[in-house]
């Protein structure tokens, strides 16, 4: 990999399968360190795009490197710095947790430690038992760790919390935080988009095939998406208005009502907000042009 070059370049990269185009020509890029979130609809292209970075499945046209190889041609050395997650692993149950992590954990030049591994995802109390025993939940932990045993440099997370209960969706943000913090590059595809909020450092939003939006996580959707709203009752009506000053509004509803004002609530729009306006826009937009 040339020094200093992106550890993921795309470059209008296209995949069709049998004449139906599931990606249409995206290009991005994600930084060393950098956690990028690809977000989009159920069926937007996000599975096909990471398959064809992980080298799992060849594109119709496009660049794409990564870590400075063609998936399609990437040998072991290459594919011992990646680590994947998988949408779903299908790992099957006769051995323990830890017998397949220490399994994995030979096939790796520098594998981090199976013990602080199982310890890290929260299956300490589980390590002695069968995989086909535990709950799903905790089978997605097994995937996780797996993910990351190899001491991956690039770490691709394919909706790692399905399934996962809040307090285990929390300890995996804290887990992956300590990933970035070792200077893991992570590409992210959830449809948590809190999840996506609090891990992603900048997120690309992808529908029916195409990037319809990329950036840093705060500034997906653009300046106007995160204008506050300002929401109160009045004769028993719900009113709401946008704007970018709004104790200016409240202060003067509070002039105009000479009381408390009733219901008065003031929200900024939420990443899921925004990206719901996003998605609901350019799909309407595919539609009218289909
Ligand atoms: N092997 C395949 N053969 C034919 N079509 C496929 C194949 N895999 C995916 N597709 C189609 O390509 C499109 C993109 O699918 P993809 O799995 O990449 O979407 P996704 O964004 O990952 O969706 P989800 O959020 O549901 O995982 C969909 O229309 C899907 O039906």
């Amino acid at each position: 990999m040339t020094p200093g070059a992106p550890p993921v370049q795309v470059r209008e990269l296209a995949k069709s399968y049998g004449g139906a185009n599931a990606v249409g020509g995206i290009s991005f890029e994600i930084h060393e360190g950098e956690t990028f979130a690809l977000l989009g609809p159920n069926g937007a292209g996000k599975s096909t795009t990471i398959e064809i970075l992980e080298g799992y499945r060849d594109r119709s046209s496009g660049e794409v490197s990564v870590l400075g190889k063609d998936p399609q041609h990437g040998g072991l050395d290459w594919k011992s710095q990646l680590g994947i997650v998988l949408q779903s692993s299908g790992e099957s149950g006769n051995v323990t947790v830890l017998e397949q992590l220490k399994h994995f954990a030979g096939y790796y030049p520098n594998p981090r430690n199976v013990g602080e591994v199982i310890e890290a995802v929260g299956l300490a109390s589980q390590a002695r038992t069968r995989i086909g025993r535990l709950s799903g939940g905790q089978r997605r932990r097994v995937d996780v760790a797996l993910g990351i045993i190899g001491r991956p440099r690039l770490l691709f997370l394919d909706e790692p919390t399905t399934g996962f209960d809040p307090q285990a969706r929390h300890q995996f943000w804290g887990l992956v935080n300590g990933l970035k913090d070792e200077g893991t590059t992570i590409l992210l595809t959830t449809h948590y988009l809190d999840e996506a909020a609090t891990l992603a450092d900048r997120a690309g939003v992808i529908v029916g095939g195409r990037l319809v939006d990329i950036g840093p996580i705060d500034q997906i959707g653009g300046p106007g998406a995160k204008v506050p709203i300002v929401r109160w009752r009045q004769d028993g009506v719900v009113r709401s208005e946008r704007t970018s000053a709004p104790s200016v509004l409240a202060a003067r509803l509070y002039a105009e009502a000479g009381r408390e004002v009733e219901g008065l609530e003031i929200t900024r729009p939420s990443l899921e907000d925004i990206y719901l306006d996003l998605v609901g826009a350019h799909a309407g937009a595919a539609e009218d042009a289909a």
